[in-house]
């Protein structure tokens, strides 16, 4: 073990009751040019489930199912909601932890699913004199751990389809969604987001033929974001004939709201308009290879960091003429 005292879960974050969604998604969309229809829109979506995200819930379970394993003070902080990074940073300093290491629960190269963690960390230990030392674990996304539990599920996803389409049934993995310029950049050559989920989408099909597909596209329509989309493919495949369908969110490592949401209810209902099969499989979640993959991770070298020119952050966005958006 690389001489950590505490290990920092880091994520994304989401609201537990229908007063926090709006503050929220805020959050999640300061200084992005995110249409305020499509905020009302995820907003739906948040309220549709009682205003609770699955993410917190998810996040402890997986904390809960590391600490017999991991051995060391477990803490855990947030991009956009309670509990917030800077506040846990504050209690591991307050705590006497000197350094860190931290397991982001996004497992590929992009501003949104790497840097954007990296300064938040970096931001939270600026606001708190003492803070401890954060040394982020390397990238998993081809980790054993993560595909032996991404392979399990996929298994099991299949087996929940009548026994006669089993073996005919086409591998649809999804990510999210980002825009090209974005996938542009990503990881220290660009190109590494769609790069890393397609090998890992290839380590988990095996023999199978697959497709990699994106959910979840926000931002505005004149902007290019990775596609097709989830749903038109799904009718795409219907129409050039097949049968039964197992999407594989690969691009996840919980069954948050962008799955639940996104796939079981969104493509679930298009599904059934096409007379498709479809099931879907579940996340790595707590599954015990994601949970050891943690505790292997812990005990490796210290990684390098990400290079400093690595997934860069987008344009920020374009301020609008004074005009448009004063009173009128
Ligand atoms: C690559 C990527 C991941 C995977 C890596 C990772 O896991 O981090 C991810 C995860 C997630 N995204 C999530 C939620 C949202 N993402 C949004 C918006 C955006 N996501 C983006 C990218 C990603 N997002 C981008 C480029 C935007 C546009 C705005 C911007 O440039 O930042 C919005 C705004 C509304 C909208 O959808 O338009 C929401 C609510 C939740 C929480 C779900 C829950 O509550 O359970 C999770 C785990
Ligand atoms: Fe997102």
């Amino acid at each position: 073990m690389a001489g950590y005292d505490a290990l920092l879960v880091v994520s994304f974050g989401g609201p537990e009751k229908p007063e926090d969604v709006m503050p929220f998604l805020e959050n999640v969309v300061r200084g992005r040019d995110v249409p305020r229809e499509r905020l009302l829109e995820v907003a739906e979506h948040y309220h549709q489930a009682g205003g609770v995200s699955p993410i917190n819930r998810q996040c402890r379970d997986l904390i809960d199912a590391l600490r017999p394993v991991v051995g060391l003070p477990i803490y855990w902080g947030n991009r956009n909601w309670h509990p917030f990074l800077a506040d846990t940073m504050r209690q591991m300093a307050g705590d006497g932890v000197r350094r860190a290491a931290a397991f982001i629960t996004a497992a590929y190269s992009s501003y949104s699913s790497c840097r954007q963690y990296l300064d938040d960390i970096a931001q939270a230990r600026a606001q708190v004199p003492g803070a401890p030392a954060v040394v982020r674990l390397r990238h998993y996304f081809d980790h054993p751990g993560f595909v032996a539990a991404m392979t399990d599920h996929t298994r099991q996803a299949i087996d929940r389809l009548p026994a006669e389409h089993r073996a005919g049934a086409r591998l649809v993995f999804t990510a999210h969604s980002i825009p090209l310029s974005m996938a542009a950049t990503a990881g220290p050559d660009g190109g590494a987001y769609e790069e890393q989920l397609r090998a890992t989408a290839a380590l988990v099909a095996g023999d199978r033929p697959f497709d990699l597909v994106w959910q979840s596209r926000s931002g505005p329509p004149q902007v290019p974001w990775l596609e097709p989309d989830v749903c038109d493919h799904l009718a795409a495949l219907r129409a050039a004939g097949t049968e039964a369908v197992v999407l594989v969110p690969i691009g996840f490592v919980s069954d948050h709201m962008e799955v639940v949401y996104d796939l079981d209810t969104e493509a679930a209902q298009v599904a059934r308009d096409l007379g498709l099969h479809l099931t879907r499989a579940a996340t790595a979640g707590t599954h015990p290879r994601f949970v050891s993959m943690v505790a292997e991770l812990l005990a490796e070298p210290e990684p390098a960091p990400c290079p400093a020119g690595c997934c860069p952050a987008p344009r920020p966005r374009a301020a609008r003429p004074a005009a448009a958006e004063g009173p009128r």
